[in-house]
C-alpha cells in the first residue's frame, strides 16, 4: 500500500497542498479527481520524489521513500514526455534500456503494449505523425514498459475514444489485479463508477474524501427516489424525511429511518398514485458533486 501522511508543500507563500493524508491500497484501482488547480499533480510529483514536500512524507507497504529514487514507480507524467520525431517502437526500446531491460526482452514488451492499444502496426511511424489519442496511448505503454511495481497515471484517460477507454480500462485493471497500487488522475466522472475501488476527492489542497468506493455508495444508501401521481411539495414538511431534490411530483430524498420510509410510503399510496418507490443508490459522480 502507497501511503501520503500529512503532505504539505507551498509555492511562494502560497500553500497548495495543506496536511493531506490517503492511502493508495494494492490491488485497487484509486481514482483521483479534484478541480484544475486542486493540487492532483502537485501531489502525484511528490509522491514520485520530483518535488519535495514542505512537510510529511509518503511511504509504501510501511517504508518511508526518501529522496528522489522510488523503486520501480511507474509514471505517466501530465507534460507529456516522448520525441514527436521518433519512431515509437525506438523510444519504447531505449526506455527499455534505461530500465535495464534487455533489447530483445523490451522490443517483445513493447511489441504486446503496442497490440493491446491497437498499434502495434504504427511501430515505425514517427510519434508526431500519430493522433492525438494515439500518441497518448503511446505514454501510458512507456510507463509501462518495466512491469512497475506502483502506477502513478496523471490523466491517463484524457483525449482517448471509447475504445480506447476500455483497453486502458483493461490495462489498468490488470495491474491493480496484481496487486500493484494504481492512483490516476481524471476529470471524467462517468469513469469512476465503473473502473474504481477507491477514491480520493481533493479540493484547494484538502482531502475530502479517501474511502472506499463501496463505504462511500453505502454512506449514500438510505435515499430514495419517489415518483408520485401529484405534486410532492408536501414531502417537504414530513418529519424524519429530507428533501435532496425536488421537482413537481418527483422527488429525491433521505429518510432517517425505514419506519419514516415506510410512513410516507403509505401516505404517498392515501394521496393518490405511487408510479416509482425506489431505493436510489447514487454513482460516484453524484456522490463527488456532493462532497464538493
Ligand atoms: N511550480 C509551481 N509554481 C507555482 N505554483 C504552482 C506550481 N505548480 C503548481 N502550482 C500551483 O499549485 C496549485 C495546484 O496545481 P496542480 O497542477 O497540482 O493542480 P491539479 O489538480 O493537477 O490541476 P489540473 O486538474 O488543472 O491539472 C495550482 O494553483 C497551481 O497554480
Amino acid at each position: 500500500m502507497l501511503e501520503v501522511h500529512h503532505v504539505s508543500r507551498s509555492f511562494a507563500q502560497r500553500l497548495v497542498l495543506d496536511d493531506i493524508s490517503f492511502i493508495v491500497p494494492s490491488g485497487a484501482l484509486t481514482g483521483f479527481v479534484g478541480a484544475n488547480g486542486a493540487g492532483k499533480t502537485t501531489t502525484m510529483r511528490i509522491i514520485m520524489g520530483l518535488l519535495n514536500a514542505s512537510s510529511g512524507h509518503v511511504s509504501l507497504n510501511g517504508s518511508e521513500l526518501s529522496g528522489d529514487t522510488r523503486p520501480n514507480f511507474g509514471y505517466m507524467p501530465e507534460e507529456r514526455g516522448l520525441y514527436p520525431k521518433q519512431p515509437v517502437i525506438d523510444q519504447l526500446l531505449y526506455l527499455g534500456q534505461l530500465h535495464g531491460i534487455t533489447r530483445a526482452e523490451s522490443r517483445k514488451r513493447a511489441m504486446d503494449l503496442l497490440a493491446r492499444f491497437g498499434l502495434e502496426d504504427r511501430a515505425k511511424s514517427k510519434l508526431e505523425s500519430l493522433s492525438l489519442g494515439n500518441q497518448q496511448r503511446v505514454q501510458v505503454a512507456a510507463s509501462l514498459l518495466h512491469e512497475p511495481d506502483v502506477l502513478i497515471l496523471d490523466e491517463p484517460f484524457s483525449g482517448l475514444d471509447p475504445l480506447a477507454v476500455d483497453a486502458m480500462s483493461s490495462i489498468l485493471r490488470d495491474y491493480a489485479a496484481r496487486g500493484v497500487p494504481v492512483l490516476f488522475s481524471s476529470h471524467q466522472l462517468d469513469l469512476l463508477d465503473v473502473l474504481v475501488d477507491h477514491l480520493v476527492i481533493i479540493q484547494e489542497g484538502k482531502i475530502l474524501a479517501n474511502s472506499s468506493a463501496d463505504d462511500l455508495r453505502a454512506s449514500q444508501a438510505s435515499r430514495h427516489r419517489l415518483s408520485l401521481g401529484a405534486d410532492a411539495g408536501w414531502l417537504r414538511d414530513e418529519p424524519g424525511v429530507s428533501v435532496i431534490d425536488l421537482s413537481g411530483s418527483q422527488a429525491l430524498v433521505n429518510f432517517e429511518s425505514e419506519a419514516d420510509s415506510q410512513r410516507v410510503l403509505a401516505k404517498a399510496l392515501g394521496l393518490g398514485t405511487v408510479s416509482e418507490f425506489a431505493v436510489h443508490r447514487p454513482s460516484l459522480a453524484d456522490i463527488y458533486r456532493e462532497i464538493i
